[in-house]
């Protein structure tokens, strides 16, 4: 592969806003798209064949405002807006507030949306939880689980690699994760690279940022908006066929194995210049074989785990369901790997409370 300039992230800029706010607010200032209701009280759903009799609206937690949070810090940033922690004034709980701005393309307006109707819903232990969103000033509000260890990023920043039995016990949550979003969900998230990745003091590794997820079951169907990194995506997704619940797989492999052998996978040294330009990129993940784990270097199961991920034929891959029970991540079931120990011995990342 070539070398040329250093290229860290790559990612697409968004498009210039081209449909009003006023498009999708009410008289009152409530945001209002399809079965949701957003405003400043927070948000509600209403089913969607009776939209209109405001008695059968269901009311999530109304008691919950804005003004009963304080900001500590600004803990991070994305492409959609900042992260802050924040703790509610009167019970002392800390929560990660994500504000997203709504002065953005109609299409991620949708996308951001979609990530609320499935954070709202959301019921599995390895998907972050949303407590609340709010609409107000122009900009949406989730009120997220804080994750106080930040996220897969920021430990492999520092750890530089995770050891196979850590990253059997990661693997494992984030299928579970998956297994709730693919099986239960029916959702394909889209965007699983380390930042979306949290985790906390505990150990625990959950999935969030659903803000490029499509709902399969949704009517919209197939939607091809994406705006993120394009590191970790499918070889389906970039050539522009269609894709399912295996693309989020791929990415998972090109996760785990990026944590194991401490780079991207795509960079053949460990040299930062050898980064390939973003079109040599998917021209790689495109054509070339697929990356795998060096054999010398690892074990069998953890090899066959990875190269079960990354196959650039979909149909190739296993399901999040089957890679529960792949021996790679049995082999370190009843080992008692305590992934919080490991974390918690990590300064925490930059801006993070210490
Ligand atoms: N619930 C949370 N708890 C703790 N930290 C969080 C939480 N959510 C996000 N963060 C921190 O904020 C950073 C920015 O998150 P955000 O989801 O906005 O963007 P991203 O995933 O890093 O990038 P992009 O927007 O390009 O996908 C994360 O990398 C993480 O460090």
């Amino acid at each position: 592969m070539k070398t040329t300039k250093p290229l860290k992230e790559l990612k697409l800029s968004v498009p210039a806003q081209d449909t009003p706010i006023s498009s999708f607010l009410t008289a009152s200032g409530t945001f209002h798209d399809g079965d949701l209701l957003l405003n400043q009280k927070g948000l509600r759903l209403i089913s969607e064949e009776n939209e209109s009799p405001a008695s059968e609206t269901k009311e999530i937690d109304l008691q919950f405002s804005l003004e009963d949070l304080e900001t500590i810090k600004v803990i991070g940033k994305g492409s959609g807006g900042v992260v802050q922690l924040v703790r509610h004034k009167w019970v002392g709980t800390l929560f990660a507030l994500k504000v997203i701005q709504m002065t953005i393309q109609e299409d991620i307006r949708k996308q951001i949306v979609q990530e609320l109707k499935i954070n709202q819903a959301s019921q599995c232990s390895h998907v972050v939880v949303c407590y609340h969103s709010f609409y107000h000033n122009g900009a949406i509000s989730l009120v997220l689980e804080y994750m106080d260890r930040g996220s897969l990023a920021d430990v492999i920043r520092q750890l530089k690699t995770i050891l196979e039995p850590y990253l059997a016990v990661v693997c494992k949550q984030v299928l579970q994760g998956l297994v709730y979003l693919h099986n239960e969900r029916h959702v394909i998230h889209r965007d699983i690279k380390p930042s979306n990745l949290l985790v906390n003091h505990k150990g625990e590794v959950k999935i969030t940022d659903f803000g490029v997820s499509a709902m399969l079951a949704s009517s919209m169907g197939q939607r091809d908006t994406f705006v993120g990194t394009y590191n970790y995506m499918a070889p389906e997704r970039i050539s522009g066929s269609t894709y399912d619940y295996k693309s989020d797989i791929w990415s998972l492999g090109m996760v785990i194995l990026e944590c194991a052998i401490g780079r991207f996978p795509y960079i053949q040294s460990e040299d930062q210049q050898a980064w390939p330009s973003f079109y040599e990129l998917l021209e790689a993940i495109v054509s070339s074989p697929p990356p795998s784990a060096p054999a010398d270097q690892f074990s069998p199961e953890f090899c066959s785990f990875v190269s079960a991920c990354i196959q650039k034929d979909p149909r190739d891959r296993s399901s999040a369901l089957d890679l529960l029970s792949h021996p790679f991540i049995k082999k370190f079931e009843d080992k008692d790997i305590d992934f919080g120990i490991l974390v918690s011995s990590l300064e925490p990342p930059v801006n993070f409370p210490r």
